[in-house]
């Protein structure tokens, strides 16, 4: 029978740094790694893809953390992107939403969607000359998607902006679309997101169940997909101040409170 994620309203879940002693109590003898998603978890959410730069603070937090336990970031930007945005070696990247995987030494290489590439830089070319003229429109290729962001656009613009996205996803097949905090996204329509990424990334780390910890901390809607993941066999950290149905199990406000809670979760490799 296929697992159902139960899923719950945000405004009702404990907050992590509040039940920080449940959670370590909960890491006893176990295994930790922390996977952690880059956008309006590790830096707050700003007008340009661009301008989100890691606070030196948060690096040392991450930094440290990653000499206690295994950490991954697991991002929807470009694998390049997320790895010179944070700048710390040693740990495992995961781009364009887990379909482009990277870890430390060059190990656990993984890059799902190569045949899905052609269609992809087709999208890209004609949603670069038909959305050209819609002021405030950002296009963002990643590897393996293709973001475009409407943050800037008027609002009385963002159906004409979904319904080009849309013309070009029915022109080729092989992608699909989905969402995210004032963006479409193209990617290749195969079974994979984030979730199986951290299940994929687990399992080639020789992690069982029944040893490891996992905690993922993010902020967005694909960032769902590894929350029901870890339904069966971890922790879930929502980021966010405002409701919304959440298949996670703990919430922090913002991504200073992230920091705060990076600061202090004491997990070794070995628990
Ligand atoms: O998985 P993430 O690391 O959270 O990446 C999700 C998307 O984040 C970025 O876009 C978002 O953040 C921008 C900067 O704050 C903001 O301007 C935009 O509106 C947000 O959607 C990134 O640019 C995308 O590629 C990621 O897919």
């Amino acid at each position: 029978m296929e697992f159902s994620p139960h899923k719950t309203m945000s405004h009702t879940l404990p907050s992590a740094l509040e039940c920080l002693a449940t959670i370590q109590h909960m890491l006893q003898n176990k295994r930790g790694m922390v996977f952690l998603d880059y956008d309006g978890t590790l830096t707050p959410i700003v007008e340009r893809p661009e301008w989100a730069q890691l606070s030196q603070k948060m690096r040392d937090a991450v930094n440290q953390l990653s000499q206690r336990c295994d950490v991954a970031i697991v991002s929807g930007r470009d694998l390049q992107d997320i790895r010179n945005l944070v700048g710390i070696e040693g740990i495992l990247y995961a781009g364009s939403h887990g379909f482009d995987i990277s870890g430390p030494g060059g190990h656990l290489e993984l890059e799902q969607g190569i045949d899905y590439l052609p269609a992809l830089d087709r999208a890209e070319t004609a949603l670069t000359k038909q959305l050209a003229e819609v002021a405030g429109t950002q296009i963002e290729r990643k590897r393996f998607a293709i973001a475009v962001h409407f943050r800037r656009a008027d609002p009385a613009d963002v159906s004409q902006i979904e319904t080009i996205v849309d013309t070009i996803l029915e022109k080729n097949p092989g992608l699909r679309k989905t969402g995210g905090k004032m963006i479409f996204e193209l990617r290749p329509d195969i079974d994979w997101d984030k979730g199986k990424a951290l299940r994929w990334i687990l399992a080639r780390l020789g992690m069982h169940d029944d040893e490891v910890l996992p905690i993922y901390i993010g902020d967005d809607l694909t960032d769902e997909d590894a929350f029901c993941e870890l339904q069966k066999r971890g922790i879930a950290i929502l980021v966010s101040d405002e409701q919304r149905l959440t298949a996670a199990n703990y919430v922090l406000n913002d991504p200073l409170e992230v920091e705060q809670f990076l600061k202090r979760l004491k997990v070794n490799q070995n628990s």
